[in-house]
């Protein structure tokens, strides 16, 4: 049955999900790395495919952006479309400098400033962690993914993308959080609610201390890897 936010059927969504924030990504993935792709919903513009890779269903489709919109859509496909792993596949802010644009970070813990957190249990400060089974297949896939290059780390989930909190940036940096995005600290406790399983790779996509750009074609490859390694996780793991 419909959801308020999905059009699908039940049965339209495969057990594993990629999940890019913008939704002219989960087209360009269901067009060029999928089989048979078919569109299962789009409402709100926000477009889910189900097709193959590798002879194994996978869906993909959108999150929006921040955790209040990951959360609704992570809840509804979990709990009301049997689906059992969510692989978000984002961009991040650069914080630590042993990165550079392109490198992939998979997200073994996400802080977050985030208010849907804040209330999540009263009076814990929530531990927002990824399935490790997911995230050592997707670290070890890298080594099969040419091109791609992996760091395993902290990310900071914020509700802000124009932070004007200098300080509270670098004494993230200092604690050795790796880079900055807006949504995996939502994912990891949305499937630990509804008992299912999760994980962010984050694309670097540009640094919070020196101004960099991506060409066009950079931008693509940037997300390919994660791709790959996201589907070859899925695949190693169960
Ligand atoms: O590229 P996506 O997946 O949207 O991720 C990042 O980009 C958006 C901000 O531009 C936020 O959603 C942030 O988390
Ligand atoms: O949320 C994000 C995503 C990319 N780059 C940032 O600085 N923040």
């Amino acid at each position: 049955m419909p959801t308020p936010h999905i059009s699908a059927e039940p049965g339209d969504f495969a057990p594993d999900v990629l999940m890019p924030g913008d939704p002219r990504r989960a087209t360009r993935i269901a067009e060029t790395v999928l089989e048979d792709a078919r569109l299962v919903t789009e409402v709100r513009g926000v477009l889910g495919y189900t097709g193959t890779w590798q002879g194994r269903p996978v869906s993909v489709m959108a999150s929006g952006m921040g955790v209040p919109s990951i959360s609704i859509y992570a809840t509804e496909l979990f709990r009301f479309y049997d689906v059992q792993r969510i692989i978000r596949i984002g961009t991040a802010g650069g914080m630590a400098r042993t990165l550079e644009l392109g490198d992939v970070v998979v997200a073994t813990a996400a802080h977050t400033d985030s208010g849907v957190s804040e209330h999540r249990i009263s009076g814990v400060h929530y531990s927002h962690v990824p399935d490790f089974g997911l995230a050592a297949a997707a670290f070890a896939a890298a080594a099969e993914v040419p091109g791609a290059r992996a760091q395993a780390g902290a990310v900071f989930t914020s509700d802000s993308f124009y932070s004007n909190r200098p300080e509270r940036t670098q004494a993230l940096i200092d604690h050795g959080t790796l880079a900055v995005e807006m949504e995996a600290a939502g994912l990891y406790a949305v499937a630990d609610r509804e008992r299912r399983k999760a994980l962010a790779l984050l694309s670097i996509s540009d640094f919070t201390f020196q101004a960099n750009e991506l060409t066009a074609a950079e931008r693509e490859q940037l997300f390919d890897h994660a791709v790959q390694m996201a589907l070859r996780a899925f695949a190693a793991t169960s």
